[in-house]
């Protein structure tokens, strides 16, 4: 049976067209107060799992709960928010008017809209740009309109489709704000994107997609097999430190060719092993040039995984021919 507690939750979730499976056997959890990362290919059926999840195209098969609910119901409509990757305005609208227009559909009273408009339009960086219309704003700031309609009405599960497609590094570090304050407040987001850098700082656990399937999902740790590869630079390696550091972790790799320095890689279990590794390494009477974790690469991760392109499989057959 589906819980209530998430925010998020499908079972076998299932969408075909024309006996195409695009969404073939989804299971995904989702918790309150999570950011979650949904990501694949183009044509992976990352849009149509939201649209499912939005209640805006019925599944072939499966089951989902938003909310604890139905999406089609208005309960659980009211409380959800979406910013879709290509959304149209009314060009002639005013920032404003626009948001205004849109949380009347939430159901927002007109009191409420007096406050609230102002004050998601400073959120997102539109702050005083309100009265003008839409057709003059920028792509950048188009988004960010579409964002402060995506949360205007204080929803508890928001979805964003390439929320920073066409913002600057600002802009992509305010929206990143912007999610972590939502996340703060208890509200769940569920984030397509293809910028792998940015899902990678902001999302608690991800799932890579591929042809409808999940092939793998977890915290950034877990995805990494929870080990966290360091890399050291020392002025020399004093007797008995390599023992002391096998006892944190594993050392892997040493090499002392280069006079005056030594290069080590540790793999630790996690970071809080960290500053152990540099008393270590201090008591030893070694002099520290770097510690260096070698945070989960998502980018190495998602193209091993979903990358299967001829040109791939010809590199990694080459590159296995010469080991
Ligand atoms: N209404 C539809 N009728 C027929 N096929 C559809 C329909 N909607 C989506 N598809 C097909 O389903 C597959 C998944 O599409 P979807 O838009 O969900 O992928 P996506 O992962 O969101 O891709 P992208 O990253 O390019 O946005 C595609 O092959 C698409 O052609």
């Amino acid at each position: 049976m589906l819980t209530r507690v998430n925010a998020i939750e499908t079972q076998d979730l299932r969408k075909a067209y024309r006996g195409r499976a695009v969404v073939d056997g989804l299971n995904l959890t989702v918790p309150q107060g999570e950011v979650f990362g949904f990501l694949g290919p183009n044509g992976a059926g990352k849009s149509t799992t939201v649209k499912m999840l939005l209640g805006l195209v019925k599944p072939t098969g499966g089951a989902l709960q938003v909310l604890g609910g139905r999406p089609q119901s208005p309960q659980i409509r009211a409380q959800l928010g979406f910013l879709p990757e290509q959304f149209r305005f009314q060009t002639w609208m005013t920032g404003e008017e626009f948001l205004r227009f849109h949380g009347r559909l939430a159901g927002l009273k007109a009191a409420e809209l007096r406050r609230r408009v102002p004050e998601v339009l400073e959120t997102v960086g539109l702050g005083g740009r309100g009265g003008e219309t839409l057709g003059g704003y920028s792509k950048g700031m188009l988004q960010r309109a579409g964002l402060a309609g995506a949360i205007l009405a204080r929803p508890r599960l928001v979805f964003l489709d390439e929320p920073t497609s066409a913002l600057d590094p600002i802009g992509r570090v305010e929206v990143r704000e912007i999610i972590e304050r939502l996340r703060a407040d208890g509200v769940a987001v569920f984030l397509n994107s293809h910028l792998l850098a940015e899902v990678e700082q902001v999302c608690d656990r991800v799932a890579f997609v591929k042809r409808g399937r999940v092939l793998q999902q977890g915290s950034m740790r877990d995805l990494m097999g929870g080990v966290l590869p360091v890399d050291i630079r020392v002025s020399h390696l004093p007797p008995g430190l390599l023992d002391t550091l096998q006892g944190l972790g594993e050392v892997r790799h040493t090499d002392t060719n280069t006079p005056g320095r030594a290069d080590l890689e540790l793999w630790l279990s996690g970071e809080d092993v960290l500053p152990a590794v540099a008393d270590a390494l201090h008591a030893a009477g070694a002099r520290l040039y770097a510690l260096s974790p070698r945070r989960p690469d998502l980018e190495t991760m998602f193209l091993d995984l979903i990358e299967d392109t001829p040109e791939r499989r010809r590199r990694t057959a080459q590159e296995a021919a010469h080991a």
